[in-house]
């Protein structure tokens, strides 16, 4: 039994064009003598769907050019084929059995994951548990994706005579998704006995990114092949009937990239993904000569060549000669074009039209934002005119706590770094300087001056500024945020960790308040198990603030309902 794993990267509502790959593939695999070839979870429609799947028109769609795959790959392997399935009113998240020029059997997904970035329930309705299919004379059982994630489906397929599992997945990458996968695999096998083909696929698709690395374990629990992560793979795995069961030969076990190397290739897939499926000829950014955007702009030399990344520093009197030097630099090691237009014409000209309106108020923070919002209005028209599209460029510490301008320096249709807190943007900086990752199209060498790396943040909206002067340390902060976001930890147990109430305290409000930036915020690249975005969705309008015991009464927003002061205080603003 030769078995072909398509890991192949699917365009969500591209129906022809992922059935041309899908046909491309089955081609291949017939070359190779495969009796079967396998696709990812819903590949067909590409993953996920959302609420195209509720559209009757796109569930016609489905169904014909599920139709018309078939008779086109009469000949050869067997197809299973990821697609939704409607039936009776209902619509099922399905794998379809192709062979011989017909559709010969569906099964259903049971499991639909609704939590975290998922919202299946929502979309589709639950299979019974699955029975196996005959795939040319061999019974094999096939739980789609969440299935694998509880006992149940594999143990039902293994007492229904299932002989092989065979798991298609739309799994989004996260920090420790790879181990917790094979964990959970290696739980399958060992309470089935059964071996397993696990199939994922790679990819971007808005704020998920899907890292492949897809594998098979034998019965023995042993891993047999290892397919590689990032890329687009079509493997065919060879299978020997033995007395304990059915056994796959040893093939390629690619080594998997894990902690900075990983994230990085997932900024890379993701953000290359959004531009090219959404058929831009490529990004603009601004580049300040700090680390935020120098990373972004080597995630995006990576992602899309030299040619493809526009780099524009728009200075302002408060811009230092290092930050000037330092963007060029950048722009420089990278190969990418780099032009500077002042801010200093527009914001004068904004400061004259509000000049009578703001007679008699102090220069403050609206002053500030005035040149991130110039900034941002810069980069909008060099988009619009010539097509690139912008990446912004906050981290998580920044998109945590409401550190950035809205219509500023938050203009733009994607940020790769979104889900990255500042001190990951570090690590991965100082990472990319000394690696370039596999299939990356930027250069070798170091990519970010080492004074970008070493100078104290700042943002360069008015003299002698540094984000330490509003921001606790970013050490400090990001524990905090963590303990916070991804762990959802008490106040008082994040005290404990070492911060003092005050501080942690502030950081919570500013969290809190923050919400209505993140809801106008582009979306980036999924990385943590809690992104902002689909993994965690907080109200906006929301007075819930903890209660720490032996905490002073304070003045916060959830103290005095109604009134605007603290909701709308700035976070510069000592409270
Ligand atoms: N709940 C709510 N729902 C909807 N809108 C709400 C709102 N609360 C305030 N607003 C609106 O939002 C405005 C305040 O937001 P916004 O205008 O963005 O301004 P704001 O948050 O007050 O200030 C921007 C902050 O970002 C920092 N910054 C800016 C640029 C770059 C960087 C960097 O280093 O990366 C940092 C800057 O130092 C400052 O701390 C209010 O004037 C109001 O119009
Ligand atoms: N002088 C500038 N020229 C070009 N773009 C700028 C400039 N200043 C800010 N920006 C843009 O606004 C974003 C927010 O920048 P800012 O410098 O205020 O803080 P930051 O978050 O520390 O980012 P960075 O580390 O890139 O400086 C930058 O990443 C950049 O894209
Ligand atoms: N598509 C799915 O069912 C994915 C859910 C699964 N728990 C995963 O992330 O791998």
């Amino acid at each position: 039994m030769r078995i072909a794993l398509a890991q192949l990267n699917a365009t969500v509502g591209d129906l022809a064009g992922n059935a041309r790959r899908a046909a491309e593939a089955h081609a291949k695999a017939a070359a190779l003598s495969a009796d079967v070839i396998v696709f990812p979870e819903l590949f067909l429609n590409g993953y996920p769907p959302e609420d195209l799947v509720l559209k009757p028109a796109f569930q016609d769609a489905t169904r014909a050019e599920l139709e018309r795959l078939a008779t086109a790959c009469a000949e050869g392997p067997a197809i299973l084929m990821g697609t939704i399935w409607r039936k009776d009113g209902k619509v099922y998240n399905a794998v379809a059995l192709l062979d011989r020029g017909r559709i010969e059997a569906i099964t259903a997904k049971a499991e639909l994951p609704n939590y975290g970035v998922f919202d299946e329930k929502r979309v589709f309705a639950s299979g019974p548990m699955p029975g196996p299919l005959n795939v040319r004379g061999v019974r094999i059982g096939v739980p789609i994706c969440e299935d694998i994630w509880t006992p149940e489906a594999v143990e039902t397929l293994a007492e229904t005579g299932a002989e092989i599992i065979i798991s298609p997945n739309g799994s989004p990458f996260d920090w420790h998704k790879p181990d917790t996968r094979m964990n959970i695999a290696v739980a399958r096998v060992t309470e089935s006995g059964l071996p397993l083909a696990y199939l994922n696929q790679v990819g971007g698709q808005d704020e998920l990114v899907f890292d492949g690395a897809s594998f098979v374990l034998n019965g023995d629990r042993s891993l047999a092949v290892q397919l590689p992560a990032w890329r687009e793979a079509l493997v065919v795995t060879e299978w020997q009937h033995t007395p304990s069961g059915w056994r796959c030969q040893s093939g390629e076990v690619a080594k998997l990239s894990d902690g900075s190397a990983a994230a990085y290739d997932a900024c890379v897939l993701g953000l290359r993904d959004y531009v090219d499926k959404n058929a831009f000829p490529g990004v603009v950014l601004g580049l300040s000569g700090g680390i935020d955007s120098a990373l972004v702009a080597a995630i995006a030399v990576d992602a899309l060549g030299p040619d493809r990344v526009h780099a524009v520093m728009l200075p302002s009197k408060f811009t230092s000669d290092d930050s000037l030097q330092d963007a060029a630099e950048c722009a420089k090691a990278l190969g990418i074009r780099y032009d500077k237009v002042s801010i200093e014409p527009a914001v004068a000209g904004l400061t004259w039209s509000l000049k009578d309106l703001f007679a008699g108020t102090n220069s403050d923070i609206t002053e500030e934002n005035l040149q991130s919002r110039v900034r941002g209005t810069i980069l909008m028209a060099i988009s619009n005119k010539f097509g690139a599209m912008l990446v912004t460029t906050g981290n998580k510490s920044e998109m945590s706590v409401g550190y950035a301008t809205l219509y500023g320096d938050m203009n733009g249709g994607f940020n790769p770094i979104k889900d990255l807190y500042k001190t990951e943007v570090y690590a991965l900086s100082r990472w990319r300087n000394e690696q370039r990752p596999d299939g990356a199209f930027g250069p070798q060498g170091i990519v970010i001056p080492e004074r970008i790396l070493t100078k104290a943040p700042t943002a360069e909206l008015r003299a002698n500024q540094t984000d330490q002067d509003s921001l606790p340390p970013y050490d400090a902060l990001d524990d905090i945020l963590v303990s916070l976001v991804e762990k959802e930890m008490p106040v008082a147990a994040v005290i404990a960790r070492g911060h003092t109430l005050e501080t942690v305290k502030k950081v919570e409000r500013l969290l809190y308040l923050a919400e209505y930036k993140r809801r106008q915020a582009a979306p980036g690249v999924k990385i943590s198990s809690r992104n902002f975005g689909r993994d965690r969705r907080y109200p906006i309008t929301n007075r819930f603030r903890e209660d720490v015991p032996s905490e002073k009464p304070e003045k916060t927003a959830s103290a005095e309902p109604g009134t605007r002061d603290g909701a709308r205080t700035h976070p510069n603003v000592a409270k």
